[in-house]
């Protein structure tokens, strides 16, 4: 759906150029919700702006179905920016119309007749939930409810794709799961691709199918959410993860505590249906080891349940040994710990 090759911008010329962006080089998929994580000043809403033109690359290309987009004159781009719609941190509504009109305008813009501004609007009301407040300014509403009526606006012309640019960081946490659910529902019901930028792991956890993790203009990770959050390996990955879960400092302190002699600590990962199974418990019982579990998370990605559990076997060397190929065996992940 959304190719991204070699992509480079650079922002001014001679001694004052900055490359916010170094070469991306990204593949998204017809109906995935992509989100892309990143610091401050990673290059985030570079990119980003990048995928509609609203910023021009210097160099690269960018591919919606199979028209580059970098290579478009203005009418043809004009077109071809309808097929993607975009919402946005501070909302961007106009503050003098109504929700009726805001939702209106892209279309009005395109001279769509009268009758079918009315349905498309009163479908999109509906779709988002605002139907009561279609005669509201902007004003009026909640932060949440102005997200709504941005996600209106930017579907009311149909388009194959949402950009969303930190479009929950201006909301309290209820508020993001809510719209996060929106999107999810309208990702579904109508197929559309999303591709969204965030500085929070929350929201690709909850969201997100793939994830692609940009530093300093650069992606340096990718893939499944499931495989970035459960085996990060760059440090900036684990750090976004490490923020949600506040226990990393106790956790090395009690891995530290750990006597090397007598006991392994392991981190171990139950993903989808194993994570309500008791094997654990019973591995233990029949390998004889103790246990005490230092850590443990069982949440959500996306639909998929996982645990993660770090867990300090303690016991005879070949019985803790034996302990973790059976852990193995039955599919769980297990990595050992080391001080
Ligand atoms: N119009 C511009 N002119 C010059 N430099 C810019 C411009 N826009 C962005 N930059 C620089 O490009 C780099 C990437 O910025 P960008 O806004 O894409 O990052 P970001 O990851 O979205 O950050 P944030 O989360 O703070 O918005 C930064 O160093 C920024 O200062």
């Amino acid at each position: 759906m959304i190719t991204i090759k070699n992509l480079v911008k650079t922002y001014g010329t001679g001694a004052k150029a900055m490359t916010a962006l170094k070469g991306i080089d990204l593949e998204i998929a017809k109906g995935e919700i992509f989100g892309i994580i990143g610091h401050s000043g990673a290059g985030k809403s570079t990119l980003i702006r990048c995928i509609n033109m609203l910023e021009r690359p210097t160099s690269g290309d960018i591919l919606i179905g199979k028209t580059d987009m970098t290579r478009l004159g203005k009418g043809q781009l004009q077109q071809q920016r309808r097929r993607i719609g975009m919402i946005f941190q501070h909302f961007n509504l106009l503050s003098s119309a109504t929700v009726y009109e805001n939702i209106a305008f892209p279309l009005r813009l395109v001279r769509t007749p009268k009758a079918e501004v009315d349905r498309k609007v009163k479908e999109m009301l509906e779709l988002v939930g605002l139907t009561e407040h279609a005669k509201k300014h902007p004003a009026q509403l909640s932060g949440g409810q102005k997200q709504r009526v941005g996600i209106a606006r930017a579907l009311a012309t149909d388009p194959d794709v949402l950009l969303c640019d930190e479009a929950t960081s201006a909301l309290d946490p209820q508020t993001t799961d809510s719209i996060l659910r929106l999107l999810l529902d309208i990702n579904r019901k109508l197929g559309l691709t999303i591709v969204l930028i965030t500085h929070e792991m929350h929201v690709i956890q909850s969201i997100c199918d793939k994830v692609a993790v940009i530093q300093g203009g650069v992606i340096v990770e990718e893939g499944p959410v499931i495989d970035v959050f459960l085996k990060p390996k760059q440090p900036v990955t684990r750090d976004f993860i490490n923020r949600e879960s506040e226990n990393a400092e106790a956790l090395e302190e009690a891995i530290r505590a750990t006597d090397a002699a007598s006991s392994r600590t392991v981190k171990v990962t139950f993903i989808g249906e194993l994570t309500y199974q008791s094997i654990l418990s019973q591995t233990v019982k029949e390998t004889g080891v103790n246990f005490a579990i230092l850590q443990g998370t069982i949440s959500r990605i996306k639909e998929t349940p996982y645990g993660q559990l770090v867990v300090r076997f303690e016991g005879d060397t070949a019985d803790i040994r034996r302990t973790l190929e059976r852990l193995t065996q039955q599919r769980l992940e297990v990595e050992e710990l080391e001080a």
